[in-house]
This record gives C-alpha cells, sequence and structure tokens, in this order.
C-alpha cells in the first residue's frame, strides 16, 4: 500500500461557476471531498490553502515546502494541486529546495469544477497515477496534466485558456500517462538543490524591448532591491541605453540576471557590441540558462538566501 499525502492549495481545479458563467473561489475546496479511488494507494488529504494561484508567493511556497519535508518518513509521495497562473513557480520553487526522493506531483484544471469537460479530476487522479509509481521517484517535482508529464524545471503555461496549456519548449515532454502505463522518456540531468530560510526579497522582472531607455533601471538601482532579473531580446541582449542602465545597477552592487525573452532555447552571450551579451558578461550580467524570468527570479532569490559570492551565484544560474 502506497501512502500519498494531498495538499489542495486551491486554482481553478477547486473553484466553479457561477451563473453569470464567472469562475470564483468556494468557501471550501470541494476536492476535499472526492472519493478518489487508486488501487493499493491510501490517501492522507489536506487542504494547505484555498487560494487562486495569483494569490500565492513565496511564503506559501516556503509553507508547502516545510509541508513535505515534515511528510518525508511518513508518506510514499506528494501530490499538490494548484492554479495554473503560477504553478510553474510554485513547482520550480520546490524543485529547486527540496531534495527528496518520494515523487512530488503538481496538477490543476483549466475548466473548473463545474464547467462542460472540466478536466480537474481528471488531471487530479492522474497525478495520484504518476505519484504512486515506482519509476516516478527521483525526479525532482513533476507537473502533470492532460495526460503529460513535465519536469518542473522546464514546464512552462504556453495557452491562456486551452488545457494542454503546459508545455517545456526546451527539453520536450518528459513523460506520458496512457489507460494502463506511465512512460518517462528521459531523466534530468543534476542539479544543485539549496535550502532556502527567507523569501522576503525585492526582485523586480523587466522585460526589454526595442528601444528600451535605461531611467527605469536607474530607477530602481535608487529603489532598494536586491537584485534584478532582465528578459532579454533574443540570445540575451539589450538596446545601448538599457546596457547602461544595467551598468548603473551592476556599479551599485546590485545584481542583474539575464533570460531570453524568446519563449524557447538557451540565453548565452553571443554578441559583442554595447548592448551584445559578450560586453553585458563581461559587465559582469550574470546569465541564467534554460530557464524563464519568473524562474530565474525564485533562482536568484534562493541563491541570495544562500549568500552566495558572486563566483557561486553564476555558477548556479549557469547550471541546467
Ligand atoms: N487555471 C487556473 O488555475 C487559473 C487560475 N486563475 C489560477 O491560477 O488560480
Amino acid at each position: 500500500m502506497k501512502k500519498i499525502l494531498v495538499l489542495h492549495t486551491g486554482g481553478t481545479i477547486s473553484m466553479h461557476e457561477d451563473q453569470d458563467g464567472d469562475v470564483e473561489t468556494g468557501l471550501n475546496n470541494p476536492l476535499i471531498d472526492v472519493k478518489m479511488a487508486i488501487p493499493n494507494v491510501d490517501l492522507t488529504v489536506e487542504s494547505i490553502f484555498n487560494l487562486p494561484s495569483e494569490h500565492i508567493g513565496p511564503e506559501h511556497m516556503l509553507q508547502l515546502q516545510r509541508r513535505i519535508l515534515a511528510a518525508e518518513n511518513e508518506f510514499d509521495g506528494v501530490v499538490i494541486t494548484h492554479g495554473t497562473d503560477t504553478l510553474e513557480e510554485t513547482s520550480f520553487f520546490l524543485d529547486s529546495t527540496l531534495s527528496v526522493d518520494f515523487p512530488i506531483v503538481m496538477t490543476g484544471a483549466m475548466r473548473s469544477s463545474n464547467e462542460l469537460g472540466s478536466d480537474g479530476l481528471y488531471n487530479y487522479h492522474s497525478a495520484l497515477r504518476v505519484a504512486s509509481h515506482e519509476n516516478s521517484r527521483n525526479r525532482g517535482v513533476l507537473v502533470v496534466m492532460n495526460d503529460e508529464i513535465h519536469a518542473a524545471r522546464f514546464v512552462t503555461k504556453t495557452h491562456t485558456t486551452n488545457v494542454a496549456t503546459f508545455g517545456s519548449p526546451i527539453s520536450g515532454t518528459m513523460g506520458l500517462l496512457t489507460k494502463r502505463q506511465i512512460i518517462f522518456f528521459y531523466d534530468l540531468p543534476k542539479r544543485l538543490v539549496l535550502p532556502v530560510a527567507h523569501v522576503q526579497k525585492s526582485i523586480p522582472v523587466l522585460k526589454a524591448y526595442a528601444g528600451m531607455d535605461g531611467q527605469l533601471l536607474e530607477l530602481l538601482a535608487t529603489a532598494n532591491i536586491d537584485g534584478m532579473v532582465i528578459e532579454a531580446l533574443g540570445a540575451g541582449n539589450l538596446s545601448k541605453e538599457a546596457a547602461t542602465g544595467v551598468h548603473y545597477l551592476l556599479s551599485r552592487n546590485i545584481p542583474v540576471v539575464i533570460v531570453s525573452r524568446s519563449f524557447n532555447g538557451v540565453a548565452e552571450p553571443v554578441y559583442d557590441y554595447l548592448g551584445g551579451g559578450v560586453q553585458l558578461e563581461r559587465d559582469g550580467v550574470i546569465f541564467a540558462t534554460s530557464i524563464n524570468g519568473q524562474k530565474a527570479r525564485l533562482k536568484l532569490l534562493i541563491g541570495l538566501d544562500n549568500q552566495l559570492n558572486n563566483h557561486d551565484l553564476h555558477d548556479y544560474l549557469h547550471q541546467l
């Protein structure tokens, strides 16, 4: 018998449509009363929050992380239901800070509980199947939706409303659920897991654009921020003016992390001119490999909480 801990946090999977067709959160999470029968699986169900995922932040992620750590010796796996808007961030935070070998599987839904074609119960069932499967161990945090398994490290929400919203543009889908099987296509490269104690850091994320000036960056340098992430152009480049703004931030010892605003691919220094990635890196900018802005923000937060020196912070964010 496998013992699985289920932590419900809210999100569309637990919401319902009202008479006007608007989607809202109820007083209690209806998933608590759902009897999900999986052979040889014993469920312990807790409603840790009942929040839309836009109301979930690093403090909630830390609370979830601590609950999972406390469950380590008691359970064989954990399933978390969560709103999809920030699911990739919670899954990434847990993946980056937890080194447990049991499966941690997150899921959600795109259609609420009383909508036609609601995908919530199906995804919940799928997540339980994956969490109780022997091959799911030692794979970090997994995201299961729409018959697919994704690694927290690479998954992102790709569509505003489609039930097939989650994708892993860089790595591809990690696995599949069929009626009878759970199939994994690849193992992940090893990553460094770091503990985290405090999550109150001010780390804004800015998106670069053609004609971006340095004014906002210079303003931010005086706003007591701990670091900043820029979703840069292409492989990791900025306008000349933005590069000057970045230089100003770096001269005040504010770490600046670069990712790409492109949906797919790895950010790395390629171009050697003002604003090009090579010169940005020479100036002290950190390139985060293979993650998007919202994940780079969490990674910088964790690195800073561990008081990594400049060299180690570079290495940490470079890692896949
Ligand atoms: N599909 C969803 O779950 C979206 C919802 N707004 C949430 O993230 O809570």
